[in-house]
């Protein structure tokens, strides 16, 4: 599905007779159970279990149903390939549905899934908001009229350089952020473009968004958008036929902030977003961008753009160390205050918490939502026991899996519908064998196993074979984007 094609997810509401004759449901459960049987029909079970399983209905607000996925990969493909499907099934099961959300979600919290009418009502409270981050697609498919096409994403006002905390990881980022802001309109910039990148959440979107706040605030026109809403709001616009104004209202900015840049997908918006950066830099004008990893390894952006991206200064944020996980708690457990008076955490506890929870920063936010939750129902004080069973999951789910060469053969197998046995059987067949090398490659990067151990699990082979199946899916990986992106489903898989 292109992305033109997305544009178009307005679902179509059910007819009163629809409603009338009971084939539709206001019970949110009871219509997302229906979908998913839906999509198990048309799809078969493979693809089913390999895209569906693992989708979740978190809650309903208004128009909006709110799903999620445990991977940020999963939401990407659903949302190329299913979501308009998804949104047909659900506005036919469930009155009133217009827009879904799709939501990467951390292990642990979740909103219950209900329908929630609250005028103005937000899908989770603050706290739970920030561990199950909005997809920057949501925004895009908001996209409705013309003025919106021409529309920033919305900037979360609690990201800003006052709540973000500077530690060794993330000093030259903060730094080269700062200047980056603070630079008069008309004064020579200091580093364009500003390409930030870090693992999952490690405060990207919070630098980003501080420094649009910052400019705003002395005068800079700036526009946050996240590559998505790039590409909905280009599509949109080129829709609407305002396409001229759409990069005449780019190219009138001082500051352009691009979210997510991994996102940024198809050829021609790609040569529209390299025509903007040109225009914009040459021009004078700043540009910064957020992506989960360097300008260099962004694979399927468009060799100028990647060039072009590495021309400014390039920084890395780094792991949080524990100094600064411990002021990120302190900081979420005083705004927690603000509406739980009675919610206190002592100084051992949060030292505790910051050393188990090493990960990011959104696991440090789903933390203080656990701790929240116990004190409340427990209604005592927080003691490091308390602690320690509130983050137990989170804590847990962190855990490298030891990945079994079992495990592999059986979910290789499953997804391309073969046996196990046929895996460690002698047949030849390009059904059984692509499986098979692609299960003995997958054994090799993912457990300590020998060559030699390896072919005995796979039904008494010689080392030689694996080694043959190794390199072959080595080479295809590198050449065959449709066969790089199965093994890396599969990885995800037996990761998960
Ligand atoms: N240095 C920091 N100071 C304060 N809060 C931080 C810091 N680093 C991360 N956080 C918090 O951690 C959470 C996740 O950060 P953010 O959304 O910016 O991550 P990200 O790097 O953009 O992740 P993703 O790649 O998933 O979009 C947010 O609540 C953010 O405020």
């Amino acid at each position: 599905m292109n992305p033109s094609e997305r544009l178009t997810l307005a679902a179509a509401a059910p007819t009163a007779s629809d409603i009338s004759n009971g084939s539709v449901t206001a019970d949110p459960p009871a219509a997302w159970d229906r979908v998913k049987r839906l999509l198990r029909a048309e799809y078969g079970e493979d693809v089913f279990s390999s895209w569906f399983a693992r989708l979740e209905l978190d809650v309903v607000i208004d128009d909006t149903v709110h799903l999620s996925v445990p991977t940020r990969f999963l939401r990407s493909w659903i949302q190329a390939h299913y979501l308009d499907k998804i949104l047909g099934m659900l506005a036919a099961e469930l009155p009133g549905t217009a827009h879904i959300a799709l939501n990467v979600r951390t292990a642990g919290v979740r909103p219950i899934a209900g329908r929630d009418h609250a005028p103005g009502a937000r899908a989770a409270e603050p706290m739970v908001a920030a561990t199950a981050k909005p997809a920057p697609f949501l925004r895009a498919i908001e996209v409705t009229s013309r003025e919106d096409d021409l529309a920033g994403s919305p900037l979360d006002r609690r990201m800003s350089f006052d709540a973000y905390f500077v530690g060794r990881s993330n000093a030259l980022a903060h730094a080269a952020a700062q200047q980056v802001a603070r630079a008069g309109a008309s004064e020579p910039l200091p580093y364009n473009p500003l390409f930030l990148h870090a693992a999952v959440g490690l405060g990207k979107s919070h630098l980003i968004q501080a420094i649009a706040h910052l400019s705003e605030s002395v005068g800079k026109r700036a526009l946050y958008l996240t590559a998505e809403r790039f590409m909905y709001g280009f599509v949109a616009a080129l829709k609407a036929q305002t396409a001229i104004a759409f990069k005449e209202k780019l190219r009138a900015i001082d500051l352009l902030v691009i979210d997510d840049l991994q996102f940024l997908a198809g050829k021609s918006i790609q040569q529209e977003f390299c025509h903007t950066l040109n225009a914009l830099i040459d021009g004078g004008k700043q540009v910064v961008v957020a992506a989960d990893r360097p300008p260099a390894d962004l694979d399927t952006l468009d060799e100028r753009v990647r060039s072009r991206l590495s021309g400014g200064l390039v920084v890395e944020i780094g792991a949080l160390d524990e100094e600064l996980r411990i002021k990120i708690l302190k900081s979420r457990i005083e705004a927690a205050r603000a509406h739980h008076a009675n919610f206190d955490v002592p100084d051992n506890v949060v030292a505790y918490v910051a050393h188990q929870v090493s990960t990011n920063g959104r696991d440090l936010d789903g933390a203080v939502n656990r701790l929240l939750a116990h004190s409340a129902l427990s209604g005592s004080g927080m003691s490091l026991e308390t602690a320690e069973a509130a983050i137990r999951d989170l804590v847990r789910n962190r855990e490298p899996r030891r990945v079994k060469i079992e495990d592999i053969q059986r979910i290789v197998a499953k997804h391309y519908n073969v046996s196990r046995a046929d895996i460690l059987s002698l047949r030849r067949t390009a059904t059984v064998v692509k499986p098979r090398q692609i299960a003995m490659y997958l054994a090799k990067s993912l457990t300590p196993r020998s060559l030699p151990e390896i072919g005995r699990r796979f039904g008494g082979r010689d080392h030689t074979t694996v080694l043959h199946a190794v390199r072959k899916i080595e080479g295809l990986v590198g050449r065959d984007t449709g066969l790089a992106e199965e093994v890396d489903l599969l990885r995800r898989l037996l990761s998960e």
